[in-house]
């Protein structure tokens, strides 16, 4: 099939490469010239696992192409996905311009049936008013269909590739074959196809991440309580996750929940629940209990070092707001760092990916290391804010001869407590016992 994909950013460019995959021919639409003359270059934009390989593959190959040439771009597509971005608006609901802007530059462009999918996480009802635009702009015959993603970054490829479900929203039967068609391969091996209505389609994308959201904020709940009351929360997370109906996935304690998806959608979840005059109470106490969770393990340190760490360093590893991306967007990084700049102290970073995005955005405010060893060298104490591979299992003995003072404040949970003791660290992690 031939399609087009405006917006080609981390869903826009993993829709397209694996779009393209499984022999559709895919033209990658998106405004950022700098950024289309990368990747007709054969330069991939983003870090993501995998995705480098399909990339090379399927441009080689001429199925994948890329162009800031909206007309060009759609010109032969018999499918137009739209993955742009929602971002929050100044009131926290999603802001559909990218999404009504494009519909509009694609209505005023083409001259046949066409199937316009929203890949974007949207509110319900903006299928209707994408649908609107059209209608005022074209006699043309359009249908519009929702098409929400549940890939996860850093395990993009897969998600994709082998999604635990495909939900396509539409009534009308021409686009439901057309798509079904598209997603076959995908679901071959037995996951289903969900077929509903557009605005069942809108919330089901909402409702997922909500409950995501819901779920591990309900579990650095259950943590800081374990805290109080001397619980161990990775033996309450094993005991209540061995339970299907609750499941052991999403259930890890942290610094609160970031990223792209999470933070933005259930706000604006809970403010489209606003406009329909619903309060939808659980939200508010996810987002409100999240805010908090994020300067958990500066209240930690401020708290150990009697509240001043004014000419104090600081080694911190990790940035991104999870492993395996290079994505900072709502990093809880981000926010100590803030914290900690404010309060008067030095950090030294290391991330495997995301060093170069937090450099763009922070510029010298941080020092930035070679290594996770570097980033020691002088520290009054370490702490970690992404679960990278490469801090988990460290050389503790070159730790030690690094490190100031053998204190670790560990938002991941990534050690053992009598390997701590053994040690002879101070180490306070989320939820369980603080060891010295
Ligand atoms: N990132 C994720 O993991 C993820 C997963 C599922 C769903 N989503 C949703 O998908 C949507 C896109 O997210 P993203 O992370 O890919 O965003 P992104 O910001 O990475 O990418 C958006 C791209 O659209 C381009 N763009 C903006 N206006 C354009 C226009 N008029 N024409 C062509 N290109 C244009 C931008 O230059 C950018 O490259 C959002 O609604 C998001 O909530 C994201
Ligand atoms: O047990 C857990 C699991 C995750 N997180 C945090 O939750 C956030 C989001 O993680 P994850 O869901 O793995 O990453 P995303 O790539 O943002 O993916 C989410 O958001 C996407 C965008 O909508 C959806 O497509 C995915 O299904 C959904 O998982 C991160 O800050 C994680 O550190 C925890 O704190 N504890």
């Amino acid at each position: 099939m031939k399609i087009a994909v405006i917006g080609t950013g981390y869903v826009g460019l993993v829709t397209g490469t694996c779009l393209a995959e499984t022999g559709n021919n895919v033209i990658c639409v998106d405004i950022v010239e700098e950024k289309v003359n990368k990747m007709k270059a054969g330069q991939i934009p983003i870090y993501e696992p995998g995705l480098d390989v399909l990339f090379h593959r399927n441009i080689a190959q001429g199925r994948l192409s890329f162009t800031t040439n909206l007309a060009e771009g759609i010109k032969d597509a018999q499918i137009i996905f739209m993955a742009l971005p929602t971002p929050p608006g100044g009131d926290g609901a999603a802001d559909l311009s990218y999404i009504l802007g494009a519909a509009k530059d694609i209505s005023k462009l083409i001259t046949e049936y066409k199937v316009i999918v929203n890949k974007s996480t949207v509110p319900v009802g903006t299928a209707d008013k994408v649908a609107a635009v059209f209608k005022e702009h074209t006699n043309i015959e359009v249908d519009v269909v929702s098409n929400p993603e549940f890939l996860r970054e850093g395990v993009a490829v897969d998600d994709f590739m082998k999604p635990d479900r495909v939900v396509i929203g539409t009534k009308s039967e021409k686009a439901q074959k057309l798509m079904g068609e598209l997603y076959a391969p995908y679901v071959r091996q037995g996951n289903p196809i969900y077929y509903m209505d557009e605005r069942s389609s809108e919330l089901t994308k909402y409702a997922a991440n909500s409950f995501l959201a819901t779920k591990i904020t309900f579990m650095n709940e259950i943590a800081n309580l374990c805290e109080i009351v001397g619980a161990d929360v990775d033996a309450v997370r094993k005991g209540i996750g061995s339970d299907d109906r609750i499941g052991k996935r999403f259930l890890f304690p942290g610094i609160g929940y970031g990223g792209s998806c999470f933070p933005k959608d259930v706000q604006a979840l809970e403010k489209a629940a606003v406009e329909h005059k619903y309060d939808f109470k659980i939200l508010k106490a996810v987002m409100d209990v999240n805010e908090k969770q994020k300067t958990i393990l500066t209240d930690k340190v401020l708290q150990y070092f009697k509240g001043d760490v004014k000419g104090k360093k600081f080694a911190l590893w990790g940035l991104a707001f999870k492993p395996e991306t290079d994505d900072i967007r709502e990093a809880p990084a981000l926010y100590i760092i803030n914290d900690l700049i404010a309060a008067g102290a030095e950090v030294v970073a290391f991330d495997p990916e995301a060093m170069e995005n937090v450099r763009a955005l922070l510029g010298d405010k941080i020092k930035y290391a070679k290594d996770q060893y570097e980033a020691l060298e002088g520290a009054d104490a370490l702490l970690i804010a992404t679960e990278w591979s490469v801090f988990r299992n460290p050389d503790f003995e070159k730790m030690e001869e690094v490190l100031k003072n053998k204190v670790v404040f560990d938002g991941r949970n990534l050690f053992d407590l009598q390997k701590m003791i053994d040690l002879g660290y101070y180490y306070n992690s989320i939820g369980r016992k603080i060891v010295s």
